[in-house]
């Protein structure tokens, strides 16, 4: 027991320490402290013995210096292993503040050991931050987060930018059919020969190839982008009428700064405007320039889809002269990319951001639009908006290049080349001139004196010209059927179509034969042409039914197939509006040969213009259903068969007459030629005459002004609408039938034959049943909607001055643009997704046709896009210039083989009530008897019955086959 108590002695002994005491806060003893007591140790020279550890805490004093404030035994009963150090070392959890003092404290177990204290060393944790210090931190770290973010996000920007460039850079390589051994490096340029907005342009030689360069400054680097990309839209490049793009680069200029180079093909003739300053064209070279240009932007517009490759549909949105340039043979190419924008399914531009007006406000001033003049462009559908635009600024350049048509202007000198809108506004119009001319006042290019004829060619292209302008953009013509229109007015002779007016005005026909007349010449139907003759004699009908008198009578004919022509008339030479015996009156005026000649066309030729108008690159690729040639050729085949089955009862009618009127040497009874018989590729197409128009230019410009419903009128019932009722008897006689019109009829006393009434009557005399009833038109008046047509050329300022500078100076060159400087509208939009959600194929466009869409798959799309009868044409307007088949719906069945004579009712009713433009449609009734003996109620022969102003009604007089009213007058059938 005795061992084990001094065991325990000295292991307490080497357990105790010496330690450091003080306590400046109590002043106390060290013996005073209960762990001594309990030890029962007694302190020595301030120090004190303590049971194995020993503690200091000093504060530091404002002077910065450390003071003890208590040191002694560490007692604390915790971690065993706390305070085993030889030094008493501060930690940073030992050390806090109190009342802004600093206190340290520290532990040991080392003999004296807590007598001073040392730092912890700088490894050791750091004290606790304050509020404020953490707040700051946190805010610093977020920010610098944020701008992290940033920073990764421009980063993947640039990337992608980066990344698209080069794929463009690729595509124009591949678009281009180039590679990377096009060095430009070898690039020589070797003249200006042009200066636009945004770069100048130069004739340069590139590897022994003529090229046309065109430099962009650094400040125009956009432009550049957006041209380039737009080259690069895929399959762009292989239409004809698109400009050859061969490649682009960048590289330093002399002054150190980046330039940007475009290569194209180089066009000899340089742009448009040039080429009409310096030259005249005949009608041909300006239907096919005019319809390259046309044909160029309804490709521009139109959605494509081969094979596994996406043409986006691409506004132009800078159409103008100078934007078109004219190859060596004179075909045309839509050139200048640089504002473009591909439109795609979605929306591209919300109202009221800055995109909107990126998009609206771009563009050649003197070609804007007025709804872009009046910032009035529909956003809600920028897709449709954007074309109508184009289209617009299509119609000025038609007026342009057909200012300088010689064959417009048969003997007389051609007028000097205008830019549209030139001669009232100069060189340089302002935005708000054209603002107040074009949106306010509506007023557009005037046509010139001489275009008041009104020949066939004349009124048809300037329709086509109002139809481009329109004040509303919805009733525009898209670029297709502008497209349509051209290659129609291209097949046009001119001479016929012009000269015939002129010869007829003049009283030129030679006297009649004493033979019946192999050409029967409607005057009021128009042309038809077909293609595919065997060498006979064209035959002509001709038959005088329009009301108007005297030389300015419409003339209009139609032309069969020789085949057809041959039917059994060639020696038949008969004006159907002749008395029998009797003196010719002079409006019915046999065809000189002369004119027959001009209506032959060589089938080859006419075979070359219509593949030569298709799109026949895409077409022989894909073997889809794109070309336009073919749809056309569809619409030509319609309009041939419903003409030619007026022709065949207008034939068999005159056949009738003249047996009844008593001309010798005519067999009484001719068969009609059956369908089948129809000429597989009619050449030309059914276009109307009006009758001439008298009134003054300055009712035209007040009518123009007023852009009225007469026009409306006119257009609506400007097109003759052929119905062929009832089915069982060949057809004998056909009267037709004018509204607002005095007409002759009959081979009788031309007093007792004109028909002065609101509506004009075919007394048809049948086997029983009426044939055909036909209303050929026509109203009086004009047909531009816009403004003040005829153009007094003696105003118009003559010299140099108007001429365009041929080389260097555009008339527009310091025209103001408005667009922002800002990039010209990201043109790449969504490409599938339409705001609304639907796919590119879906979406409808409140009866919008400039969505045109093609899908190379079906060609569905682009059959849609050329039939005015679906919901996708504007208002109801026709593309064709033929009423009668461009607006006879698709599923319009075509007329039976057995004459023709089986349409039912709804047909009859849908092809009558089908509008030139819907919204423009003014009724008109046909009345067609089948009785022989006039009804003692007609009013020479017409009955008396109320038309409705705002309906059409077709009747059928005694004894129709079909009856399907009973509120109509006796013995008419309304339909
Ligand atoms: N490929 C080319 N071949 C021949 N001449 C060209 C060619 N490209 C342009 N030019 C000529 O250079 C002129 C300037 O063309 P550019 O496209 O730079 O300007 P612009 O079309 O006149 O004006 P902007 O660019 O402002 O619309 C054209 O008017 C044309 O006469």
């Amino acid at each position: 027991a005795s061992e084990v108590a001094v065991t325990k002695t000295v292991s307490l002994q080497s357990e105790d320490r010496e330690c450091i005491f003080s306590d400046m806060l109590q002043r106390a003893e060290p013996h005073s402290g209960t762990a001594n007591e309990l030890r029962g140790m007694v302190p020595e020279n301030s120090t004190v013995r303590c049971n194995r550890r020993c503690f200091g805490l000093w504060e530091k004093k404002p002077d910065g210096g450390m003071h003890p404030v208590k040191q002694g035994c560490w007692t604390h009963v915790g971690n065993e292993q706390e305070c085993h150090s030889d030094h008493c070392q501060v930690t940073a959890t030992a050390s806090l503040t109190l009342n802004d003092t600093d206190y340290h404290f520290c532990c040991c177990s080392r003999d004296l050991c807590n007598a001073n204290f040392t730092e912890p060393p700088p490894t050791a944790e750091t004290p606790p931050l304050r509020r404020e210090e953490t707040a700051l931190i946190a805010l610093v770290t977020v920010a610098i987060a944020a701008v992290a973010v940033v920073v990764l996000f421009l980063g993947y920007r640039m990337m992608k930018g980066k990344q698209k460039h080069s794929l463009s850079a690729l595509d124009v390589m591949e678009a281009a059919n180039t590679n990377t051994a096009v060095d430009l490096d070898h690039l020589k340029l070797l003249e200006l020969i042009g200066r636009g907005r945004y770069g100048s342009v130069f004739r340069g030689c590139l590897n022994e190839r003529c090229v046309a360069v065109k430099v962009f400054s650094s400040a125009n680097r956009q432009n550049y982008a957006n041209e380039r990309s737009i080259y690069c839209v895929p399959l762009l490049q292989q239409h004809d009428n698109i400009a050859r793009f061969l490649g682009a680069d960048e590289r330093l200029a002399s002054d150190g700064r980046p330039e940007f180079l475009i290569l194209m093909e180089f066009y000899p003739h340089g742009c448009l405007s040039r080429y009409l300053s310096l030259h005249t064209v005949d009608w041909s070279t300006c239907c096919r320039m005019t319809h390259g240009v046309t044909r160029g932007l309804a490709f521009l517009h139109t959605e494509l889809y081969r094979g596994d490759q996406y043409k986006a549909a691409v506004a132009h949105r800078d159409v103008t002269s100078r934007n078109v340039l004219v190859r060596a043979d004179l075909s045309c190419v839509l050139a200048d990319f640089g504002l473009s924008m591909r439109l795609t399914g979605s929306l591209p531009c919300r109202p009221g951001d800055d995109e909107t007006v990126a998009i609206s406000e771009v563009g050649t001033v003197r070609y804007m639009a007025p709804e872009v003049l009046g910032g009035a462009l529909n956003l809600r559908d920028c897709e449709s908006a954007l074309k109508q635009v184009d289209v617009y600024a299509l119609g000025l350049l038609y007026w342009e290049s057909f200012r300088r048509c010689s064959y417009l202007f048969p003997g007389e000198a051609v007028p000097e080349y205008q830019l549209a809108f030139q001669a009232e506004l100069g060189n340089h119009p302002s935005f708000e001139e054209m603002q107040i001319l074009v949106a306010r006042e509506k007023f557009r290019p005037r046509f010139p004196e001489s275009w008041k004829e009104n020949s066939l060619a004349l009124r048809s292209l300037k329709e086509t010209m109002e139809d481009c302008w329109d004040q509303d953009a919805e009733a525009r013509l898209t670029a297709q059927c502008a497209e349509q229109r051209l290659f129609e007015l291209s097949l046009l002779s001119t001479h016929t179509a012009v000269h015939n007016h002129r010869n007829l005005s003049q009283g030129l026909w030679p006297p009649p034969s004493g033979s019946a007349p192999s050409l029967i010449k409607d005057l009021q139907v128009g042309v038809v042409k077909n293609l595919q003759g065997d060498g006979h004699p064209a035959a002509v009908v001709k038959m005088t039914t329009s009301g108007a008198e005297g030389p300015e009578r419409n003339r209009n004919s139609i032309n069969h197939e020789r085949q057809q022509a041959q039917v059994q008339v060639q020696s038949l030479r008969l004006c159907p509006c002749c008395p029998p015996g009797g003196a010719l009156p002079s409006v019915c005026q046999p065809l000189t040969e002369e004119d027959l000649e001009t209506q032959k066309l060589d089938p080859k030729e006419v075979d070359k213009n219509l593949r030569g108008s298709s799109d026949e690159n895409l077409m022989e690729r894909s073997q889809k259903q794109f070309s336009s040639s073919n749809l056309l050729y569809g619409h030509i085949l319609q309009t041939a068969q419903v003409l030619f089955r007026y022709y065949q009862l207008l034939y068999s009618h005159i056949l009738q007459t003249a047996q009844l009127g008593g001309v010798g040497g005519v067999e009484t009874t001719l068969p009609l030629p059956k369908l089948q018989n129809l000429p597989q590729r009619p050449t030309s197409l059914h276009l109307l005459h009006k009758t001439n128009e008298t009134v003054s230019a300055s009712s035209r410009l007040k009518l123009g002004k007023l852009k009225s419903n007469h026009r409306q009128v006119e257009t609506g019932v400007a097109k003759m609408n052929t119905v062929a009722v009832a089915t069982a008897a060949e057809p004998r006689q056909v009267t037709a039938v004018t509204i607002n019109t005095s007409t002759r009829v009959g081979g009788g006393d031309p007093a007792v034959s004109r028909v002065h009434s609101k509506m004009a009557v075919a007394s048809s005399y049948s086997a029983g049943a009426p044939a055909l009833v036909t209303n050929s038109l026509i109203g009086r008046g004009r047909t531009n909607p816009a403004g003040p047509q005829l153009e007094d050329e003696d105003k118009m300022e003559a010299g140099e001055d108007q001429r365009i500078n041929l080389l260097n100076a555009s008339p527009d060159e310091h025209e103001p643009l408005l667009r922002r400087e800002q990039p010209p509208a990201e043109s790449h939009l969504h490409l599938l997704q339409s705001r609304d959600g639907n796919m590119v194929s879906g979406r409808g466009s409140n009866s919008n046709n400039n969505n045109n869409r093609t899908a190379w798959a079906s060609g569905e799309e682009r059959v849609r896009a050329f039939d005015p009868q679906t919901p996708q044409n504007r208002r109801g307007r026709p593309c064709s210039l033929d009423l009668s088949a461009s607006c006879t719906s698709s599923d319009d069945a075509p007329l039976t083989d057995d004459g023709g004579l089986s349409a039912s009712g709804e047909k009859i009713k849908r092809r009558v009530k089908t509008p030139y433009t819907v919204k423009k449609w003014r009724p008109a009734s046909w009345v067609v008897s089948t009785d022989t003996a006039l009804d003692p109620d007609f009013d020479f022969g017409i009955p008396k019955i109320n038309q409705s102003k705002s309906s059409m009604a077709v009747f059928l007089v005694g004894g129709g086959a079909t009856a399907t009213a009973t509120s109509d007058p006796d013995g008419i059938t309304c339909f």
